[in-house]
């Protein structure tokens, strides 16, 4: 995929209608609604993702994050959770992304792939023709306790863009991003869009001074990129 020199933003952790409120304000185009996990402090429970994603204008996307790796399992959590994207935070192992897509038409599928290593590379040039977008995020599903987000690490980013480079969906870039690394991995990276949590959360709470300061930040980052013409091609 080219390099995107003005990215979209998704605001992820989302616990209540008035963050949601907040982050559509500053300019988010998407919403991360992470239900149950085995780690982390994002997680509401399914009524609550409900509840804000029927308050979403069209415009905006909603991510339900999940943990569960089966597909009817999935299937079912969207209709509870009546999001419009879901994204899968582990690997699947019972069912097929078709078979979320027969069940599911209209509903974008995005697939988590923690960078550990040189092995990332294979394993997001595999998956990419069956999802809608990739997530490159620093979590750990190895762990006795899975990380699958949310850990506040950066990854290698030269991994992150060697997936970029290679792959032909959109990209998503997560972990560690903030307001003063967000210009270098924009330059590094040139993700398709920015996933954040920790960078712009206080005591668990969406801080409005630093969403306000990320999104400058961003704005600011996308003059004097000289990639402009690149992608106009
Ligand atoms: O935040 C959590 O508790 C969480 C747990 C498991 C999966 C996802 C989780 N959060 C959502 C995200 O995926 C984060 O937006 C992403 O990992 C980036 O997080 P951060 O490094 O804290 O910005």
């Amino acid at each position: 995929m080219k390099q995107t020199t003005k990215p979209r933003v998704k605001i992820c952790c989302i616990s209540s209608i008035e963050e949601a409120k907040m982050a559509i304000i500053y300019g988010a185009s998407a919403l991360g609604l992470v239900s149950a996990m085995p780690s982390g402090i994002g997680v509401i429970s399914e009524e609550l993702i409900a509840e804000i994603s029927a308050i979403v204008p069209p415009g905006v996307c909603t991510f339900l994050f999940t943990s569960k790796q089966d597909v009817k399992s999935i299937i079912e959590q969207q209709r509870r959770c009546q999001v419009n994207t879901i994204q899968i935070c582990d690997y699947l192992t019972l069912g097929k992304y078709q078979d979320l897509r027969d069940a599911m038409p209209g509903i974008a599928l995005v697939q988590v792939i923690h960078v550990t290593g040189e092995e990332s590379v294979k394993e997001a040039v595999e998956v990419s023709p069956l999802v809608d977008a990739i997530l490159l995020d620093s979590g750990n599903k190895y762990l006795p306790i899975k990380q699958l987000g949310g850990t506040g690490k950066v990854h290698n980013w030269d991994i992150s863009k060697k997936i970029r480079e290679l792959v032909d969906v959109p990209v998503y870039l997560a972990g560690g991003l903030n307001s003063e690394n967000v210009t270098a991995a924009i330059k590094q990276v040139s993700p398709f869009g920015l996933d954040i949590c920790t960078g712009v959360r206080t005591n668990n709470k969406l801080d409005e001074m630093k969403l306000s300061q990320f999104f400058s930040q961003i704005y600011y980052s996308s003059f004097g990129v000289d990639e402009v013409q690149n992608f106009r091609e």
